[in-house]
């Protein structure tokens, strides 16, 4: 009996020991099998991983990064609604060449009361290639302290490196910039291809805390901003659209059309082919010509938008030529189309003399720009008052010692018939200058 027991006792340890043994082979078996299995694993992984920076570094060739740093402003890149008027606004300077701030002040509250959306700070106009670093963010700190808060205030912030571009990016936003206006590098124009522009702008759209908008200016830069480049650009979140100085209505018309799946936004960079660039998709304008014609330009605008196009082309016609004598892009042939010949012509000095004769502050420019030659005066004046911008009434000699002329007062508006006249008039310091009543006929 107790035999039988034990040999029972035995059988059960035996099949105890064997259950173990199996359920040991099954462990050991599942663990190779996850072994396997995450090896598997592991080689998809490496697998993918050289697919993706397979991937990757073909993106950097082309300048993508794969992965965009949320800054804490992308969510802003998507409201922030660009569409509008901006004038890219000048620098006025001491006769000592230094950055006037009292006169950038009183042109300021003047620009407070014309319907811009916001304005440009260190564009072309600004010549913000000849201040330094610290001037630069000193105006945009000026112009926020200034500016209404409704108002946008779009700093330029391209400097020749990608480093330099993000620390003044970072600067600008810092000193109130809403957004920045980065124009393309171009010193080193030879090796400007879309994998350099675009990393270049990727990194600074990375690593900026405000929304970037592209500025393309190839009569000053020698390039143009390729379209293959704003494709990949207008997908990251940070940047906002394209300012596009080139002038070629083709090209704002494809890139508005390439680039319509996105929230991009194109903005034509000057008066004289505005109404053309509405017509393919701009949705606005920044506009040297806006410092001195600034209600006529958002009258412009107001016109295309509203679809009143008899009136719209009239007035644009009537800008054509003398945003030609004020645009800041300097005559290049290589870069000027037909459409923008007439758009390039006597550049910032242009615009200051102009902002005089209209109540702003412009004064000189900065060494080495010159001032105009007598021609070019009578020729700038000229086109403002063949087109009926500038009529003078009872001008009387003017004798001009250097001091630019200001202290300039508007006093009324007066509709007539439709037409919008103001009268100025001057009271110039300095020489023996009398009164020039002249009637600015709108
Ligand atoms: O000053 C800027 O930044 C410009 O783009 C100039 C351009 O708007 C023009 O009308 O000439």
């Amino acid at each position: 009996m107790i035999k039988a027991l034990i040999e029972r006792e035995e059988r059960r340890e035996g099949e105890g020991e064997r259950r173990g043994e199996r359920e040991e082979g099954e462990r050991e078996e599942e663990k190779r099998r996850e072994t396997r299995r995450e090896g598997g694993r592991r080689e998809e992984r490496g697998r993918r991983e050289s697919r993706s920076w397979r991937a990757v570094s073909v993106l950097l060739s082309e300048g993508l990064s794969p992965a965009w740093k949320q800054t804490r402003n992308h969510a802003a890149a998507a409201r922030l609604d660009l569409r509008g008027i901006y004038p890219p606004i000048a620098t006025p300077f001491t006769p000592q060449e230094d950055v006037d701030f009292q006169k950038l002040e009183e042109n300021l509250q003047k620009y407070a009361k014309i319907p811009f959306r916001g304005l440009v700070v260190q564009g072309s106009n600004g010549e913000y290639p000849f201040l330094t670093e610290e001037e630069r963010v000193e105006v945009v700190k000026a112009v926020r302290r200034s500016l209404p808060a409704d108002k946008l205030l779009m700093a330029g912030s391209g400097c020749e490196s990608t480093k330099a571009t993000i620390q003044l990016t970072q600067k600008m936003a810092a000193a109130g910039a809403d957004a920045v206006l980065v124009v393309t590098p171009c010193f080193y124009k030879g090796k400007m291809n879309s994998p350099a522009l675009v990393q270049h702008f990727t990194k600074v759209a990375d690593n900026s805390p405000v929304p970037v908008v592209l500025y393309s200016v190839p009569a000053n830069t020698g390039l143009e901003l390729p379209l293959d480049a704003v494709m990949g650009l207008s997908e990251h979140p940070n940047i906002l659209g394209l300012k596009d100085s080139g002038g070629d209505i083709t090209q704002i018309g494809l890139i508005v059309h390439k680039t319509k799946t996105q929230d991009f936004q194109v903005l034509a960079g000057s008066a004289g082919f505005l109404m053309a660039a509405y017509s393919v998709g701009a949705v606005g304008g920044v506009c040297a010509l806006a410092n001195v014609l600034g209600r006529e330009v958002c009258e412009l605008e107001h016109l295309c938008v509203s679809g009143r196009l008899e009136e719209a082309r009239a007035l644009q016609q009537r800008l054509i030529e003398p945003n030609a004598a004020v645009s800041s892009i300097c005559c290049t042939e290589d870069f000027d189309p037909p459409l923008t010949q007439v758009t390039r012509k006597l550049g910032v000095p242009a615009l200051k003399q102009a902002m005089e004769w209209f109540g702003f502050h412009g004064g000189a420019c900065r060494s080495p720009l010159q001032p105009l030659t007598e021609a070019e005066t009578q020729q700038l004046r000229r086109d403002f008052c063949s087109n009926g911008w500038l009529i003078a009434v009872g001008l009387r000699k003017f004798n001009l010692s250097n001091t630019p002329m200001n202290n300039s007062r508007m006093s009324t508006w007066k509709h007539t018939g439709g037409q919008q006249s103001r009268w100025f008039w001057w009271a110039g310091f300095g020489g023996a200058c009398e009164d020039q009543q002249v009637h600015k006929q709108v």
